[in-house]
């Protein structure tokens, strides 16, 4: 299976190669932090952490790119593709483009003050997409509590580390089009301040502003730490999928756990990408290396 040292003979400088190349992308736009996080997600929800979030469409392949959790909304493809190539001048054919996605989203997490774990590696490519599971298999901010618990579930994940992982929602930014129901709902489980501040940048009419952008964390949105889930506690989670996750049931012990203790959640949040970056992989002679992460060879 997936070992920390898959690459230590076949390409001892894979690990700091990649990680050059994504701090000077993140040093460029501190948002790609949030980007590549979410992107390595992505991937992992859909037939597993296989890279099939990155293939375009093609004759043969009908890409992920365009479901309705992913169009218009996941980016850092190129990020990525630039770090399979600086890989690729020093270890041909070596690195998989699913390992570089988990790697990317290890040093993201570092570079803006998140915890850091030991990637487990040796995952291969696929030379498929699914977009039928993509759409099937990854959340919705329209999701209630119990659809997003068997979402987790069914990847093998608990309700801990779906919150854990949704901690990733302190960094990174969301469009109008996914909170302006929330905002415009006068209901109870969003502070009245919080929502006219967001109407002030996301109009009640669709389209209209509908890819205006807001931090996810209202306090610190560029910085990897617990403000997310205390923002929960004050009814301030900008999507309907954030503040459903403290809003009376089986989640709200967890939040508010997290809310106290930054240190639990770092290093929950840190085993819960181990945990989900071993999904399903394709090993051993299963799979191939792309040379090119948005094409099967
Ligand atoms: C619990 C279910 C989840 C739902 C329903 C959800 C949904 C969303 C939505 C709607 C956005 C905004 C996208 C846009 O407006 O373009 C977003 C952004 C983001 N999500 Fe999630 N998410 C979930 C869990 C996660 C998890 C588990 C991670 C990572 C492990 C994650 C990482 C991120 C990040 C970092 C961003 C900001 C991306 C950026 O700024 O480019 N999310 N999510
Ligand atoms: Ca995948
Ligand atoms: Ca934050």
């Amino acid at each position: 299976q997936l070992s920390s040292t898959f690459y230590a003979e076949t390409c001892p400088n894979a690990l700091s190669t990649i990680r050059t190349s994504i701090r000077s992308a993140i040093a460029r736009e501190r948002r790609m932090a949030a980007s590549l996080i979410r992107l390595h997600f992505h991937d992992c929800f859909v037939q597993g952490c296989d890279a099939s979030i990155l293939l375009d469409n093609s004759p043969s392949i009908t890409s992920e790119k365009f479901v309705v959790q992913n169009n218009n909304s996941v980016r850092g493809f190129e990020v990525i593709e630039q770090a399979k190539s600086a890989v690729e001048n020093v270890c041909p054919g070596v690195v998989s483009c699913a390992d570089i996605l988990a790697v990317a989203a290890r040093d993201a997490s570092e570079y803006v003050g998140g915890p850091s774990w030991t990637v487990r590696l040796g995952r291969r490519d696929s030379t498929n997409a699914s977009p039928g599971l993509a759409s099937r298999d990854l959340p919705r901010f329209t999701d209630g509590l119990q659809s997003l618990i068997d979402l987790f579930g069914n990847k093998g994940l608990t309700e801990r580390d779906m919150v854990a992982l949704s901690g990733s929602h302190t960094i990174g930014q969301a469009q109008c089009v996914t909170f302006r129901d929330r905002i415009y709902s006068n209901g109870s489980d969003i502070d009245v301040g919080f929502a006219s501040t967001r109407r002030r940048n996301c109009p009640a009419t669709s389209p209209n502003g509908n890819g205006n952008l807001a931090p996810l964390d209202l306090v610190t949105p560029n910085s990897f730490d617990n403000n997310y889930f205390r923002n929960l506690l004050q009814r301030r989670g900008l999507l309907q999928s954030d503040q459903v996750l403290f809003s009376g049931g089986s989640t709200d012990s967890i939040v508010n756990e997290y809310s106290r203790n930054p240190s639990t959640f770092s290093s929950d949040f840190a085993s819960a990408m181990v945990k989900m970056g071993d999904i399903e992989p394709l090993t051993g002679s299963a799979g191939i290396i792309r040379s090119i992460c948005s094409r099967v060879n």
